[in-house]
């Protein structure tokens, strides 16, 4: 991408200065310098590194990463230009003198200077007329190109400013010497519209804006610093500062992988672009959040943890299908590790049959009917169902022993006082249902001795043993017992279910069914062995 082309946009990441006015987010030096070389890597064209005159460790930081990120060929980009190094400074001498001791070591320096327009922040705050204002600024941006040649000016709070009054701002700040000038709608009040309307409105009323950079730096108290951020750019601007992540000041800066990627994804309608390398955005947003301790939102736009995520059968069966129908950019293409079809209770055939498959377990027809009813119950109880969690549910489905008796209902009450009781209602083969209360030294105990109280098969337990087989306090357990009917031969079971006392049950149950089929094929091949089906009562 050339930036000479008219439809390049530059990209200035201020992370480390405005992102880390985030409250909590701050880094230390060796943070700042990853985050940096991160920001490199991705191709920004500028990074605003700090605001030196803030305190010495913030200047050392922008003089760190001007000397070494600032000079050095772009790991992995060994063609491209060391990005431009800016430091931000009031207009003040000495902030202006901080700030390009901070950014001199770089390549290409910046000095972003800043004084604000509107009429509120002028009586309130700084304290000065228009024509007082309008003087400082010329004065510090001349001081200030006499330091540096690439300068930066903005009239803080330009959104709320009279757009006339900025205009001869303006005018004057570029005959001073400003090379870029950056409109910042500080407190993120503007409508796109409005904002888009600013913009023009400054490129075709100020004398000298078309020799200049026009550039937008967008809040989002009101959710719109992206869609403010593309309406400046189509309206003219050729600069957006942003920050990874969206991290900011109050509600944060406009983000800077959404501005890339809307520009990307809609190129056919806006006509711009970036040198950005976008296959590094997801790693870049994992630094800044794990710098700053600031978690992404799973549901964050290009970098959240479900941006590429669907979970409902309708999206899933269409993915399977086609990924247009429900993705508008593809995961690899912001360096996402792959578009995710997260099993749960929305989902349906399509997509549980393809990631069983996947895990190895191909299920068709009644098998995989079954297995879906089971993780439909499942998922109604939890939360996310893993892959653990279908692996057990598909080898349930595989298993050869067929489902003579089934546990119907389980109702347990245990605890500290009384005697740990459990009712348990089986259907038989046959279809019928039946019902025993039993006492037990525990809640597994009293479960098994209704079972046997209903099924009447004299089975000694040999085993008995539970395993999480998922993370979590919504874990799917997995109970497996061993028990023997006759002296030679023991017979298995096992049972899953989130629940641990439904899963001992539900394996205790397959253990016995076992040993009828068992018992079932042995007469078929030995009829004089046979002993008859147990007797049971409803
Ligand atoms: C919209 C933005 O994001 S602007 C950037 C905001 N970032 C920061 O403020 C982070 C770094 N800031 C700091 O470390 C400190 O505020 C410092 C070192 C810059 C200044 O600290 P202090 O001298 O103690 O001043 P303090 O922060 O209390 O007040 C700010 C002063 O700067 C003045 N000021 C504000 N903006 C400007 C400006 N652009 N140019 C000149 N003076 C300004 C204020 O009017 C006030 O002056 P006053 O004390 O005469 O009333
Ligand atoms: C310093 C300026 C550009 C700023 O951060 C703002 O106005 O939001
Ligand atoms: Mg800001």
């Amino acid at each position: 991408m050339n930036p000479s082309s008219s439809s390049y946009v530059r990209i200035f990441d201020t992370s480390l200065r405005d992102g880390e006015q985030a409250p909590g987010a701050s880094m230390t030096s060796a943070e700042k310098l990853e985050v940096a070389r991160a920001l490199a890597r991705l191709g920004v064209d500028v990074i605003e590194a700090g605001f030196p005159a803030a305190s010495p460790d913030d200047l050392a930081a922008v003089q760190t990463i001007a000397a070494e990120v600032g000079q050095a060929p772009v790991a992995g980009r060994p063609q491209a230009e060391p990005p431009i190094i800016c430091g931000l400074a009031r207009c003040t001498k000495n902030d202006i003198d901080a700030a390009w001791q901070g950014v001199k070591g770089a390549k290409h320096p910046r000095i972003h200077t800043f004084l604000a327009t509107s009429d509120l922040h002028l009586k309130h705050k700084l304290r000065m007329t228009r024509e007082e204002m309008t003087a400082k600024a010329v004065e510090m941006v001349s001081y200030a190109r006499s330091l540096c040649a690439d300068i930066e000016f903005s009239p803080e709070d330009a959104g709320r400013s009279d757009p006339e009054f900025l205009y001869t701002v303006l005018e004057a700040v570029i005959k001073a010497g400003a090379t870029t000038l950056n409109i910042p709608d500080t407190v993120g009040y503007t409508m796109p519209d409005e904002f888009g309307a600013l913009i023009a409105g400054i490129i075709k009323h100020t004398p000298g804006a078309k020799d200049v950079i026009i550039s937008v730096h967008c809040h989002d108290d009101l959710g719109l610093a992206v869609a403010n951020s593309v309406a400046g750019l189509r309206a003219g601007a050729r600069q957006a500062e942003c920050t990874i992540n969206g991290i900011g000041e109050r509600a944060g800066n406009a983000s800077l992988e959404e501005i890339v990627m809307a520009l990307r994804t809609r190129a056919d309608k806006i006509g711009l672009q970036t040198g950005i390398d976008a296959t590094q955005l997801c790693r870049t947003s994992k630094l800044v959040s794990r710098s700053t301790s600031y978690p992404v939102p799973p549901n964050k736009s290009i970098v959240g943890a479900n941006a590429f995520a669907h979970e409902s059968g309708i999206h899933q069966d269409g993915m399977i299908k086609n990924a247009q129908t429900y993705e508008i950019m593809r995961p690899e293409d912001v360096g996402a590790t792959q578009t995710m079809l997260v099993l749960g209770k929305h989902s349906g055939r399509a997509a549980f049959s393809k990631r069983l498959a996947e895990l190895g377990y191909p299920l068709e027809g009644d098998a995989l009917l079954k297995a879906f009813n089971e993780f439909k119950k499942l998922a109604d109880r939890k939360k996310a169902v893993l892959d653990a969690d279908l692996i057990t549910l598909a080898s349930d489905e595989r298993a050869t022993v067929p489902e003579l008796w089934a546990l119907d209902t389980l109702q347990v009450v245990c605890g500290t006082t009384g005697l740990p009781t459990a009712t348990v209602r089986l259907r038989d083969p046959d279809g019928a249902i039946h019902v025993k209360a039993s006492v037990g030294t525990g809640p597994v105990d009293a479960t098994y001795k209704a079972i046997d109280a209903i099924v009447k098969l004299p089975v000694t337990l040999l085993e008995f043993g539970i395993n999480g087989v998922t993370e979590g306090i919504d874990a799917l357990a997995e109970a497996s017992v061993r028990v023997r009917h006759d002296e030679q031969r023991s017979s298995h079971g096992h049972g899953a279910d989130t629940d641990i006392v439904v899963a001992s049950a539900k394996a205790y149950v397959a253990a016995i069914n076992h040993v009828l089929s068992r018992q079932a094929s042995g007469r078929a091949q030995h009829p004089q062995k046979t002993t008859g089906t147990p007797e049971v009562h409803a």
